[in-house]
């Protein structure tokens, strides 16, 4: 609504007194008031000052300072006693002001809006406070609902740009923003819509932009800014030339108007090497697809090219056919004659609803800034009267004016629009919500601590479970693996081992045997391998317990588990392998043992012994069933008479010293079962484990005689001597593993989880690690959704209520 066009209506409809106050409430209006009509103001309320108000039976005079001219009904006038005399002899006189006066129109909007721009170019124009609210909570409310998901009918209009390549729409929108910005290059720098939202802080005179996808925080140098933009922009590869993904760009500033925009990449006219055929297909779609209803279409155009040939305005009619929300911005006015200029801006040729502003952009030099290339703009328009006295938009702050102005506007009227498509999305939101979480609230944090809570929990009850007794039953059950192999290859390879019980009586060389095993078994690094085998156990559990619900959606939650845990045990390791090496250090010289200790070793190695020959026994019944019994005792015979025939074969070579030998009729017969390798093998196995366990069973009878039930016939049963050594260093390792390694663990690690886990965790990566969780996302999801919606219910009401 024109601010000047009030007055002159309510001239014509003889309502002096509305154009009186409108001239008293309106201290923006007085201002571009021309002064042929202050006079006539000025006269009327001498009139006006006449009348005595309080004479007038006027139940409440209202205040006119805080009248809107849009309050104001021109059916009132007439009713209020003596304010029509007022109006009659208002207009006798503005009738008058105006026959002298040369002009006989008031000035256009264009004009009104256009000094009101000029008169305060570099900073914003004075701030209409509706407008700006209602543009300012919009975006807001924009922004908010971004963060939902993408349906369209809950989408508040944009100003896209668009524009050939080169047509100044870069220098447009930094001469909007008051900072240069954006990519620049010859090489196709704008491949990504670049979506900007400017935010107007009037309270700060910091100005900063943001990147809310990168998290970046605040960039403050625009520097930054543009190398930033440069890099996404040159990321989108050559091969696919453009990209339809958004980047996101908030600028913060006094200096700048609450407004949305979308650089968009330009169109191009020829492809070269650089730019294929394709390319300008993909452009065309990109914007295409960005200048929808409901936004506005900013149509950059470059004076010196034909209007005709704008692939801006061809693009915005087959959208906007009447253009009522196009405007046109007409660039490098500097480059055409004024009668030009003043042609295109006339709004004839092509014309647009939203008319045509022209702007001179021009930059002068690397370093000149907005301002400057602003002045040099007014400067121009100041030398070139024509396209003042022909009342048409020009100049960056006029455009920056009539973008807030038709930005507002058209959001104002999706309000209602917008406001029914939220309250659909809020009710199946809320509906959601009831139906499948029972409105149970959750936050991020919570999930969190009761995944981590769940995670000690286990942590605690393993704790318990792996106590004293469980660490020496791992230790000792790696020592007597050990002892097994140091008998094997000391003892049971030996083939006089069947005669033991009788020669260790006689020969000390068996009492020189005894002492090299256990000082195999007590020098075979026990610190290490003790120490090592209980961090497997550990590690192993860690990960156990972060495989269970809900870890396992938390690949990187339990990796740190993991990384920690181990972390915990590295640190505490070398000292915990010195301890237990330097404790059991007198056990390398010698070992005593206690009566009692023999015997409980006695029936250690006893039990050890059997067990092995169990699984012997069972191994070999094993082959018996698979293989058949018959068939593996023919396998075995076959294996044995093939034994002992190559044995003799390579002892007759030999004395014959290699004479050739005639063929096997064993191991050269096709049909012989040799030729079933598997067979072979399995008969090979049996015989082993046969031999093995006749050799068990043998050292099982020893260890029970008498002889062993003494410590003095140590010589003579080995197995139990080492197993009373293993048990010492077993109790000896795991003192000190508990006290070094595993009381520290256990201390330490619910404390790690709590720390490394929540305390270290931004709010984002909280709500990151929550969200892996894809049960707990959707629920969160449906939250949020409901809960932003809600507000922006709540906001979009509000303004309702306020227009
Ligand atoms: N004389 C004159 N030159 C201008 C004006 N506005 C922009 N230019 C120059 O025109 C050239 C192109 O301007 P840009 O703002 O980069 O154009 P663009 O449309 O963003 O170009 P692309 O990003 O390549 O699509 C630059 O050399 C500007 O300095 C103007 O008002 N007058």
């Amino acid at each position: 609504m024109s601010l000047l066009r009030i007055p002159v209506a309510a001239i014509g409809a003889g309502g002096g007194a509305m154009a009186y106050m409108s001239y008293k409430v309106d201290e923006l209006q007085r201002e571009y008031v021309p002064d042929w009509m202050k006079d006539a103001f000025a006269k009327a309320n001498g009139f006006l000052q006449d009348i005595n108000f309080s004479d007038l039976e006027l139940p409440d005079l209202p205040d006119l300072s805080k009248f809107k001219l849009s309050d104001v009904s021109s059916d009132a006038i007439p009713a209020i006693p003596g304010m029509a005399k007022a109006a009659e002899k208002f207009d006798e006189l503005t009738s008058a002001a105006l026959e002298a006066s040369e002009m006989s129109q008031l000035p256009t909007q264009a004009e009104v809006v256009m000094k009101k721009a000029t008169q305060n170019h570099g900073s914003l124009p004075p701030p209409d406070e509706d407008l700006m609210v209602l543009t300012k909570k919009l975006i807001e409310v924009r922004n908010l609902l971004k963060t939902v998901d993408n349906n369209a009918k809950m989408t508040l209009p944009s100003i896209v740009v668009i524009g050939s390549q080169s047509s100044g729409k870069s220098s447009v929108l930094e001469a909007i923003v008051g900072h240069e910005f954006l990519p620049k290059g010859n090489n196709m720098v704008t491949r990504r819509p670049i979506e900007l939202t400017l935010i107007h802080t009037p309270d700060s005179k910091e100005e900063f932009a943001e990147f809310p996808q990168l998290g970046l925080g605040k960039v403050h140098d625009f520097k930054n800014v543009q190398r930033t933009l440069t890099d996404l922009n040159l990321a989108v590869p050559d091969t696919e030339c453009v990209s339809n993904s958004p980047i996101e760009l908030r600028v913060y500033s006094p200096n700048v108007p609450d407004l949305t925009l979308v650089d968009l990449p330009g169109y191009i006219q020829i492809h070269n090497r650089n730019q294929p055929a394709v390319l300008k297909e993909k452009i065309a779609d990109l914007c295409e697809s960005y200048i929808r209803e409901p936004n506005i279409i900013l149509a950059v155009c470059s004076a010196d090219v034909d209007l005709a040939n704008s692939e801006a305005l061809r693009a915005s009619r087959k959208v906007d056919p009447s253009g009522k929300r196009t405007i046109g911005v007409v660039t490098k006015m500097d480059l055409v004659e004024e009668e030009t200029g003043v042609g295109i801006l006339k709004n004839k040729d092509y014309p647009l609803q939203l008319g045509y502003v022209g702007v001179v952009c021009k930059k002068t030099g690397p370093d000149v800034d907005s301002q400057a290339i602003i002045r040099s703009e007014d400067a121009f328009f100041g030398n070139h009267p024509a396209y003042r006295s022909n009342r048409l938009m020009v100049g960056t702050s006029t455009l920056r004016r009539r973008l807030m102005e038709v930005l507002e506007d058209h959001m104002g009227r999706s309000l209602h629009k917008i406001s029914d498509a939220v309250q659909t999305e809020l009710d199946e939101a809320r509906y959601q919500f009831k139906v499948h979480y029972n409105d149970r609230r959750i936050s991020a944090e919570s999930y969190v601590a009761e995944s981590i809570d769940t995670l000690k929990q286990k942590f605690k009850e393993f704790a318990k479970q792996f106590g004293k007794p469980q660490v020496r039953e791992e230790v000792r059950s790696m020592l007597e693996q050990r002892l097994l192999d140091i008998c094997a290859d000391v003892y049971w390879s030996d083939s006089r081992v069947s005669n033991l019980p009788r020669l260790c009586l006689s020969d000390p060389f068996w009492q020189g045997r005894l002492d090299v095993s256990s000082g195999a078994l007590t020098k075979s690094g026990v610190g290490r391998s003790s120490v090592q085998l209980v961090v497997d156990v550990l590690m192993r559990n860690m990960e156990r317990l972060t495989s269970t619900e809900p870890w396992v959606h938390h690949a990187e939650g339990r990796q740190k588990v993991m990384d920690f845990s181990n972390d915990l045990l590295r640190a505490k390791f070398h000292t915990a392998v010195d301890q237990v090496e330097n404790t059991i250090k007198p056990y390398k010289f010698e070992v005593e043992c206690t009566e009692l200790e023999w015997q409980e070793g006695q029936k250690r190695a006893v039990a050890t012994l059997e067990k092995q020959l169990a699984e012997a026994q069972q191994g070999l019944q094993v082959i018996k069933s698979t293989v058949g019994r018959r068939k593996l005792r023919n396998a075995i015979k076959y294996v044995q008479k093939a034994d002992r025939e190559a044995s003799f074969r390579k002892q007759q070579s030999a004395t014959s010293n290699e004479l050739e030998t005639g063929p096997s009729e064993v191991l050269d017969n096709p049909d012989h079962p040799a030729f079933n390798l598997k067979l072979m093998e399995r008969a090979r196995e049996a015989l082993d484990l046969q031999s093995r366990a006749t050799l068990l069973q043998t050292r099982v009878g020893a260890l029970r005689s008498r002889q062993c039930s003494t410590a003095d016939n140590k010589a003579c049963c080995p197995e139990v001597f080492l197993s009373v050594v293993a048990e010492k260093l077993t109790y000896t390792a795991v003192m000190f593993i508990w006290v070094e390694l595993l009381n520290e663990f256990f201390f330490q690690l619910p404390r790690e989880i709590d720390n490394k886990l929540y305390y270290d965790l931004s709010r984002k990566e909280i709500m990151a690690f929550a969200k892996e969780n894809p049960v707990v996302a959707k629920h969160l999801e449906v939250q949020e959704k409901k809960t932003t919606l809600e507000i922006v219910m709540e906001k979009l009401r509000e303004l309702q209520r306020k227009r």
